[in-house]
């Protein structure tokens, strides 16, 4: 049985008194021990935030790291530190990441065997841009994504972490993939790991869908067979939303 896990992606928002405020709140709600709540707080919140929830269920993600330990790399997070920090899962290759900074599939590798190394549980995200889509190449583009981002992996490392499939068209758009595209592509996603690691490796990955999840839609999506939690941006900033995203999974 994969565990469902909703994610909170607050991407650059909420100052680190904001922060825990959402926090303690997400952690004062009744927890249900068959989900699993993450947040990603922006890196300045991290420590707070992880400090706010330490002992409840809800554990905390950083939203991207860099791949050393540590040396000359100004600006940038080492795998150490987002450890340090409190985290226990980190997301990497968000299409923000891969669009704005330049991120590929060989550094988004990099990232998750040094978040493995360091006991860090990464969320992986792929996802087809509308362009891709609409030129049939949403299995093409998520094939590439998931065997280029896990390569090397061992089918134990691969059933132990996250994968999460956001359309790049459905982020932040207001336009969801319908739950039957979600599950579709999910399965496929599946059948990729299938392919690489094994299905032993495959039953056990387990597999959001993102993209303007919100209340209304959370509980249809979150009931196909291959979609196992979600990663939420816009409606994880309020609690009511999010809230109502856990509520969906729970029913
Ligand atoms: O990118 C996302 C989560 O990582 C999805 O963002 P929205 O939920 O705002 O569409």
């Amino acid at each position: 049985m994969r565990k469902t896990i909703i994610a909170g992606n607050w991407k650059m928002h909420k100052t680190i008194a904001e922060a825990v405020t959402l926090a303690e709140a997400i952690k004062s709600q009744n927890p249900n021990p068959s989900l699993e709540i993450v947040i990603c707080p922006p890196f300045t919140a991290l420590t707070e935030v992880a400090k706010a929830v330490q002992g409840s269920p809800v554990a905390v993600a950083a939203q991207n790291m860099h791949w050393e330990v540590q040396g000359a790399f100004t600006g940038e997070v080492s795998p150490a530190m987002v450890k340090d920090a409190g985290c226990k899962y980190v997301v990497l290759g968000h299409s923000e990441r891969r669009q704005y900074f330049g991120e590929t599939d060989e550094t988004v590798n990099k990232k998750v065997k040094a978040a493995i190394t360091h006991e860090l549980i990464p969320i992986v995200c792929v996802g087809e841009t509308l362009e891709q889509r609409e030129a049939g190449q949403t299995e093409d583009v998520v094939a590439t994504q998931t065997k280029g981002g896990l390569a090397g992996l061992s089918a134990q490392e691969v059933a132990d972490l996250v994968i999460a499939y956001e359309p790049v068209w459905a982020i932040g758009t207001g336009r969801t993939a319908s739950d039957d595209d979600a599950q579709q592509v999910n399965a496929y996603i599946r059948s990729v790991v299938a392919e690489v690691f094994g299905t032993e490796a495959a039953e056990a990955v387990r597999i959001q869908y993102g993209g303007s999840v919100k209340p209304s839609n959370a509980k249809n999506l979150l009931a196909k067979g291959d979609i196992d939690g979600a990663l939420v941006g816009g409606a994880s900033l309020k609690i009511e939303d999010f809230q109502g995203i856990i509520d969906g999974a729970k029913a």
